[in-house]
């Protein structure tokens, strides 16, 4: 039997400095801050578009004081000033784990990452009963970093656990909060209340970002059966075939003009005991999750690059749902995000240019930003996401994909559109392996040489 799990609540994000993290969540990819957590250990700050929330941890070695001039300073005009949040002391919450007063954990929700990199590590699912969960995967073997532990203010009660996944430094928290009142989690101070108290902040506009599409993860070669394995067992995942004719041991994959890369995808329904077979119209897919292995080829890729510079397996990148990502990818662009562009013959493809003309999209406008585009591989699947095909056109994605966000060339944002296609794209895929390769090309560096830092000289500076 394997848990129950409700929905994706959030992604944690471990940081050596918020600062520029957050900077850039607010005012270059149009999160709004929600919340925030100060301590004299530790900074921890939720962000919201749409339903899809990251909280940014990062450990304080130095005290409160030393917030002026820091993060909020610089969170730009929709985020209260340095002296609305100054202000904020945590508010007084009672964290309890097996019946004693805990007051070890600098972090709430999550646990003191010791990582030497910055990281996405922390997948943090709601589900019904904390308690039980911590029962069925604790006698299934798995390995919990906190136990059952409940943290209450005057709004009510919060029950959480961590628990550790199979893939590198990632685990997850689960998180009941069906008794608790307040707009986010105890111990958080809302924003709203931030303002409410202190100086005049201008609206949030509304964020482009709707949901969180898919976590992709990067994972060694020949480890994905394990990571299948684990998540079918304990959350009871099922398989997503990216292409009807992938095979179910090898995966989706592509290994062809130098593309050496295996993929295979997992699925849950939201809001539903995972197990139970419900009619297939009251399912609702949640976030998908995606493994990623390179396949034994010479030199670097994206995959192994991962690797060696976050020092093993993990989030390589999570896909951001917009509803219209070519007016996004212009907004967050002019606000100073950098996207991988493909190579301009791209869009002038014969073949290519008749898709994008055929889906409704001018090459030049998804030009600007690269922004790639992709006919699904599953045309006949039954259970796709969008419920707007037309029936004319075939079903297709858009996707662009960021540089990476912290200093190494780890962890990356993808906007991600569907128009009826519920997989991945190959040609998108291809196009995103090959921007990286052109530019190894038109370098004329060498495989061994080259560092993605370097390739993304060559994509869009805006
Ligand atoms: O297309 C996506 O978003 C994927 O998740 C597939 C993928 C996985 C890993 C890569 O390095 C590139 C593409």
């Amino acid at each position: 039997m394997a848990a129950y799990l409700h929905r994706l609540h959030h992604i944690a994000l471990h940081v050596r400095n918020v600062d520029k993290i957050a900077h850039d969540l607010v005012a270059k990819f149009k999160f709004n801050l929600i919340a925030v957590r100060l301590t004299e250990k530790s900074r921890q700050l939720a962000f919201r578009g749409g339903s899809a929330v990251f909280i940014v941890n990062e450990r304080l070695h130095y005290p409160l004081l030393s917030l002026n001039g820091g993060v909020v300073s610089r969170l730009g005009c929709h985020s209260p000033s340095v002296q609305d949040l100054s202000e904020v002391r945590s508010p007084a919450v009672r964290t309890v784990t097996n019946n004693r007063i805990n007051t070890e954990n600098n972090f709430l929700y999550d646990v003191q990452s010791n990582y030497s990199v910055d990281t996405a590590c922390n997948v943090c699912f709601e589900v019904e009963d904390v308690e039980r969960t911590f029962g069925v995967l604790r006698n299934q073997g798995c390995d919990f970093l906190v136990p059952p532990t409940h943290v209450q203010d005057d709004r009510g009660v919060v029950f959480y656990s961590v628990v550790k996944s199979v893939v590198g430094n990632v685990c997850h928290t689960l998180i009941d909060k069906s008794k608790y009142r307040g707009a986010f989690l105890p111990g958080f101070q809302d924003v709203e209340n931030v303002r409410k108290n202190g100086a005049h902040v201008d609206e949030s506009p509304p964020s482009p970002i709707s949901h969180f599409d898919h976590i992709t993860y990067a994972c060694p070669r020949r480890s994905t059966p394990d990571v299948m394995r684990w998540y079918e067992k304990h959350f009871g995942f099922e398989r997503f075939f990216i292409d009807r004719d992938e095979d179910i041991n090898e995966g989706y994959v592509l290994d062809q003009n130098g593309i050496g890369l295996r993929l295979t995808a997992m699925k849950y329904w939201k809001c539903s005991e995972v197990g139970l077979k419900l009619p297939s119209k009251t399912k609702e897919p949640d976030c998908k999750f995606v493994i990623a292995e390179s396949l034994p080829e010479p030199g670097r890729n994206q995959v192994e690059t991962f690797l060696e510079q976050h020092e093993g397996a993990g989030i390589q990148h999570v896909g951001l749902y917009t509803q219209d990502i070519v007016s996004t990818a212009n907004t967050l662009a002019q606000a100073g995000v950098n996207f991988f562009a493909p190579p301009p013959a791209y869009y002038t493809e014969v073949g290519k240019q008749q898709e994008i003309l055929d889906a409704g999209h001018a090459p030049e406008l998804l030009s600007q930003h690269g922004i790639l585009l992709d006919t699904d591989l599953r045309q006949d699947s039954p259970d796709s996401l969008c419920h707007h095909i037309p029936a004319e056109n075939k079903r297709y994605l858009l996707q662009v994909f960021t540089q990476p966000i912290f200093a190494e060339d780890t962890f990356f944002l993808e906007l991600i559109e569907r128009r009826g296609a519920s997989g991945f794209g190959e040609g998108n895929i291809r196009a995103l392996w090959r921007s990286v390769q052109a530019y190894m090309e038109s370098q004329e560096v060498k495989p061994e040489e080259y560092s993605l830092e370097s390739a993304t000289a060559q994509t869009r500076q805006h």
